[in-house]
């Protein structure tokens, strides 16, 4: 350590701090990563002890580094071209050795360019105190130039060149033979430039400016010169991220005639030795990125467009592709631009081995310029990109401009820039860039054909890391890629990084692993917790909570994982847990009232410990008092999830309760294994489902929670057309309040189930009232055959009232087809009718008589024809009129004013086809008591007598889905 330790620099501290930092801060745009890139100045120690304001101190490792590295300094710049373009895994290859330099927590990229500066003269000495000095002084000289010469250079170049990578593809290298000579000579060329960054100009301008100041010694000057003279085309440097600056001079200096791809004797000598090298990749992100349109992701339908317009030419002047961060938008411009200037034949393109489609990857291309929207600041810059753009290409098809970040470009360059699209230029592209469509002015969006980047699905980011790391050798496990993918909230870019940074550790990537990068828990420790909590197991609580806060995750982190899960779990989407006491957790309160009550309880206290714990010193300590209060909750939830029933309906959404029904082997009804489950536990989960389906259709909100919370449903059984549904309540009460629903409730059903619905009510868990209101026995339908259809162990409410939808049945022979087509269906009740929203005195009850029915039913018997057994059945108080034809209403209406004015019925309801017309209906006849129509609340609402005049309107518009309407008519007053 002795031997290298403070060596004062004559740089001001400020200064050098400054351009230090700037170094660091260097980080590759297009990833933003990372800080396992150190820089050399993570090896520094800076002292302010010296006379001239600052000391530098290299520390050991970084000194060993250097006299490493220097001394592999040829052979790396070879082997790193020979790894890229020849071995068969180049990428593998080359990945990997960049990866060991970084495990080993050495400073790969800028470490190597700072060699370069004193590289020949320095290299023996580089051991000495000496050396170290001035290869440091020189350092910061360097950067100190850089800074310079580069906000000088950025004044006259106000755009930038693609920093694309080479193609590395196998197949590429095999047909490349002569690329890694040049890559080699080139690289060795870059080998003596002064700086990392430094450009052709920059260097000239190092060069100058030391010979005046007389800084610098002589071997830099020198060195400077030969770059200047040399064909200085880029860094050169493995690892550079800013190799493309270099390549401006290049383009600026030699406005003259591109070389030839071929030579004269025919190789492709004299097009290999002008394309400069390029870097290699430094991350996943980059060493993947996708370089032609069969390797986007999620991206058919932009792929297969844009390659369709690129084949047939069919090119418009301005695109824009828009969308979240790290879903392809810049890589998709790139290959657009490539395939635009494809010269290959083949349908393919870009095919990745012509002359535009190398240059272009390789950063060269002078026709494609990829830009900073924050940099075209001025509209003078504006000016030049469009004076730019107006000039033929230089060698390509199309003039390409990729402009990124565009909404931050100012008003004015978007009008110039429409402008300009006026001009006669065909040859010029626009492919404007942003993750902010919002912030565009309209105008702008309108000129362009829009591409929309959706975030990327979570399976196809785990295909792409399985396959990243099968090409790299990492050891994973799936639930640990899909972890990555779940977190990395469809950024492709994200995810990549994230495993990137996993791969460093060097362990197999497991969601564990994850958790410890990204300092958090898994669902099911988390889920482990709230359940603990929730129970108000207080020891067990309190102990797990400080043992995930002591070692795993961070209070604050903590609560906002616990808010997410829970929010995932009443919104259904908490698939994640694995282990059985998550599985339990979720049977027990993602699918109860009582449960997601006591959840949302949750929340609201985590809500309330995070504004808490910003202002906190003891945040572990409020995080574990919170978690305390969960078990605590409102005293409208007394009761356990598990007592609850479990028809008990959540707002799952019906894919998530179907998920967590196959997705586990745990039955949510009965809270336990399916194994021990039988048929009917699973047939349970169904008609929680339907139920909860039906509920979500009601539109009343008060109906809905009272439905919720009080109802079931206990069976459904299908026939034909006709579905008879049983519907329970824990209360007479309740029973009584669902009765007067019943329309709803059908109607509701009847959208779930899709075809018509009848409902029983009946009681549970509680003795079965005595009285008349509720009878068991069997029920009969009865076609206009006479038909009778049993179905048995059903239960019928004496209340059973008008509303009955009738089962299509086959009709009698001999019958005329209308007939046919519109049977009724007539059914029996014991007691009095009910009409859903009548008052009171429309609850009358009429007394059964028998002879008065017999006659009744005579006549029923006359005018509609109706089988015999209907006279032994009693009282009709309900018709249903399926499909009610005026040739047949004739009839029906005589039954009716006969019903009524007998007194044998004193409400008719009839349902009605939408396609039936009201013109024939007599409007004197009768009050019409109410028309229900969907929705029906609206009509049980609105239950004042309503003429249906005043509503045919409405009546005939809606088109109810569940196939008919309904009248229900009363007698008039007089008659009652
Ligand atoms: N759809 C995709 N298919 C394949 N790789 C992708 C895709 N999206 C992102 N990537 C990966 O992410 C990296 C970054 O992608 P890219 O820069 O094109 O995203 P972007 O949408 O332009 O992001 P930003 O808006 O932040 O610039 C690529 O190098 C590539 O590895
Ligand atoms: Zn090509």
């Amino acid at each position: 350590m002795t031997d290298m330790r403070r060596h004062s620099v004559d740089v001001p501290l400020s200064r050098t701090l400054v351009q230090l930092k700037r170094v660091r801060s260097l980080q590759d745009p297009a990833t933003n990563s990372m800080s396992k890139y150190a820089s050399p100045s993570d090896h520094m120690i800076w002292e302010t002890a010296s006379s001239n304001g600052v000391t530098l101190e290299l520390g050991r490792s970084a000194h060993h580094q250097l006299v490493e590295e220097d001394e592999d300094l040829g052979a790396e710049a070879t082997m790193g071209s020979e790894r890229s373009f020849r071995a068969p895994n180049a990428r593998t290859a080359s990945y990997r050795k960049s990866s060991a330099v970084k495990i080993r927590g050495l400073n790969p990229p800028r470490t190597k360019q700072v060699h370069r500066v004193r590289q020949d003269s320095h290299r023996k000495s580089l051991d000495s105190n000496h050396s170290n000095h001035s290869s440091i002084r020189q350092l910061a000289n360097n950067m100190v130039n850089n800074v310079d010469a580069e906000k000088e250079e950025e004044e006259v170049n106000s755009y930038e060149r693609p920093n694309f990578a080479l193609p590395d593809k196998d197949e590429e290298e095999v047909k490349m033979p002569g690329y890694s000579k040049f890559r080699t000579k080139s690289s060795a060329a870059m080998s003596l430039v002064g700086s990392p960054c430094m450009s052709a100009s920059e260097a000239r301008s190092v060069a100058s400016r030391r010979s005046t100041l007389g800084h610098g010694t002589e071997d830099t000057r020198l060195r400077s010169n030969d770059v200047v003279g040399s064909n200085f085309s880029g860094c050169g440097i493995s690892y550079c991220w800013s190799g493309a600056s270099k390549y401006r001079e290049l383009y600026s200096d030699s406005d003259g005639p591109e070389q030839p791809l071929l030579s004269t004797d025919g190789t492709e000598a004299a097009f290999q030795s002008n394309v400069p090298y390029t870097e290699t990749p430094r991350c996943l992100s980059q060493k993947f990125r996708p370089r032609s349109f069969s390797e986007l992701i999620g991206l058919n339908v932009v792929a297969q467009s844009l390659l369709y317009s690129s084949c047939k030419g069919k090119v418009a002047p301005m695109y824009l592709f828009h969308g979240p961060r790290g879903t392809g938008k810049t890589s998709t411009a790139r290959i657009f631009a490539a395939a635009l200037n494809c010269v290959s034949l083949e349908e393919q393109r870009p095919c990745g081995f012509c002359k535009e489609c190398v240059i272009l990857f390789s950063g060269k291309s002078r026709d494609v310029k990829e830009l900073d929207a924050a940099k075209m600041d001025r509209l003078g810059r504006v000016k030049a990109l469009l004076k730019s753009a107006s000039l033929v290409p230089y060698s390509s098809r199309f003039k390409v401009f990729i402009i990124d970040e565009c909404h931050l470009l100012q008003e004015d360059a978007w009008s110039a820039i429409l402008k300009s699209l006026d001009e006669p230029y065909r040859h010029t592209v626009y492919i404007m860039i942003t993750s902010d469509i919002e912030s565009l002015p309209r105008t702008s969006i309108t000129h362009c054909q829009k591409f929309h980047f959706p975030k990327i699905k979570v399976a196809d980011i785990v295909y792409r890391l399985e396959r990243i790391c099968i090409e790299e050798g990492l050891e994973f496990d799936h639930d640990g890629l899909y972890f990555i993918a779940a977190k990395s909230n469809g950024s492709l870019r994200d995810s990549e990084i994230m495993l990137d940074q996993l791969s460093l550790l060097g362990k197999k990537i497991t969601i564990s692993l994850v958790h410890e990068l990204v300092g958090s828990v898994s669902d099911d420790e988390l889920i482990e917790l709230l359940d603990l909590a929730l129970s108000s197991d207080t020891t067990n609580t309190v102990r797990r909570a400080r043992e995930l806060m002591g070692s795993a995750i961070d209070p604050l982190q903590l609560v906002s994982q616990l808010a997410n899960l829970i929010m995932d779990i009443l919104s259904g989407r908490c698939q994640s847990a694995v282990t059985e006491v998550s599985k339990s957790f979720l049977g027990r309160y993602a699918l109860s009232e009582v449960g997601i009550k006591k959840l949302r309880h949750a929340l609201k206290i985590l809500s309330e410990t995070e504004k808490q714990l910003r202002t906190s010193r003891n945040q572990a300590t409020w995080v574990t008092v919170a978690l305390l209060q969960f078990g605590t909750t409102e005293s409208n939830l007394v009761a356990e999830p598990n007592e609850t029933h479990a028809h008990s309906v959540t707002g799952y959404t019906d894919d998530w309760v179907s998920k967590v029904h196959s997705s586990s082997n745990f039955c949510q009804a009965c809270n336990s294994n399916k194994s021990n489950c039988s048929e009917r536990h699973c047939r349970r989960l169904k008609l929680e489902n339907i139920w909860r389906r039906a509920i979500g259709k009601c539109r009343s909100r008060s109906a809905k929670s009272f439905l919720r919370k009080e109802g079931f449903l206990s069976s459904v059984h299908v026939t034909e057309e006709l579905a008879i549904a049983e519907v329970g309540f824990g209360h007479p009460d309740h029973l009584s309040r669902a009765e007067k629903m019943q329309c709803l409730i059908e109607c509701a059903l009847q959208h779930v189930l899709g075809c018509n619905v009848e409902i029983r009510f009946k009681l549970v868990s509680c003795p079965v009232r005595k009285d008349a209101r509720l009878k068991r026995q069997s029920f009969s339908f009865l076609n206009c055959s006479g038909r009778k259809q049993e179905l048995s162990d059903s239960v019928v409410t004496d209340e059973d009232e008008a509303v009955r939808p009738g089962a299509r049945e086959t009709p009698l022979k001999g019958y005329t087809s209308s007939q046919q087509e519109s049977p009724y269906v007539m059914q029996r009740v014991d007691s009095k009718p009910t009409v859903h929203g009548c008052e009171d005195d429309a609850r009358s009850t009429l007394t059964s008589n028998r002879s008065m029915t017999d006659d009744l039913t005579r006549t029923c018997r006359s005018e509609t024809n109706y089988s015999k057994g209907v006279s032994e059945q009693g009282r009709f108080d309900s018709i249903h009129e399926p499909d009610l034809q005026p040739n047949c209403f004739s009839r029906t209406l005589k039954l009716q004013k006969k019903l009524l004015s007998s007194g044998a019925a004193h409400t008719i309801c009839l349902r009605i086809q939408p396609h039936n017309k009201m013109d024939f209906l007599p409007k004197k006849e009768f009050d019409t008591y109410f028309c229900a129509y969907e929705p029906y609340e609206q009509c049980s609402r609105s239950n004042s007598r309503a003429t249906y005049s005043s509503r045919d309107d409405d009546l005939w518009s809606k088109n109810s889905r569940f196939g008919s309407n309904l009248l229900c008519w009363r007698a008039p007053k007089q008659s009652m």
